[in-house]
């Protein structure tokens, strides 16, 4: 499957889990009236390609993930700004579960699992330095 085929799977699922996330992706200043117009905008398959390079660049510096930090603090009050709250993140990541599970059947072993899930956990807690002092 085409990796942004992939996405757009992964983020019906993300709606279905946290329907409030919806209207944050606001695209000048209008709202979605569904998940289905959003996930069919150019805009939001471009944030979907965001994210993905997000989490390619931290498997790519796995050995380094503190390289990142400044740039994920700094993504996280980014999100803070539109309003994302910080446990949405947590959304986003059983999706990605969720998702790999799907494509990999048993290649999804429990070991490949917490692997995935240190290395967005990793990310999360960067980004969620952003939302300090709130
Ligand atoms: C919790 C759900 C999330 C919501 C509602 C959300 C929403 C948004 C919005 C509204 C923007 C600004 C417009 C745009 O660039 O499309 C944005 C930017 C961005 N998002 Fe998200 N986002 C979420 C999760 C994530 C996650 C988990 C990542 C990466 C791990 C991510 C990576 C990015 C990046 C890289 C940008 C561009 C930032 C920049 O312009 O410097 N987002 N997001």
């Amino acid at each position: 499957m085409h990796k942004l085929t992939i996405c757009k799977v992964l983020n019906a699922q993300l709606f279905d889990l946290e329907p409030d996330l919806l209207p944050l992706f606001q695209y000048n200043c209008r709202q979605f009236s569904s998940p289905e117009e959003c996930l069919s905008s150019p805009e939001f398959l471009d944030h979907i390609r965001k994210v993905m390079l997000v989490i390619d660049t931290a498997v790519t510096n796995v050995e380094d993930l503190s390289s990142l930090e400044d740039y994920l603090t700094g993504l996280g009050r980014k999100h803070r700004a539109v309003g994302v709250k910080l446990s949405s993140l947590s959304t986003v990541g059983e999706s990605l579960l969720y998702m790999l599970e799907k494509c990999l059947g048993p290649a999804f072993t429990p070991a490949t699992r917490a692997a995935w899930s240190q290395l967005y956990g990793a990310i999360v807690q960067a980004m969620s330095r952003g939302w300090d002092g709130e």
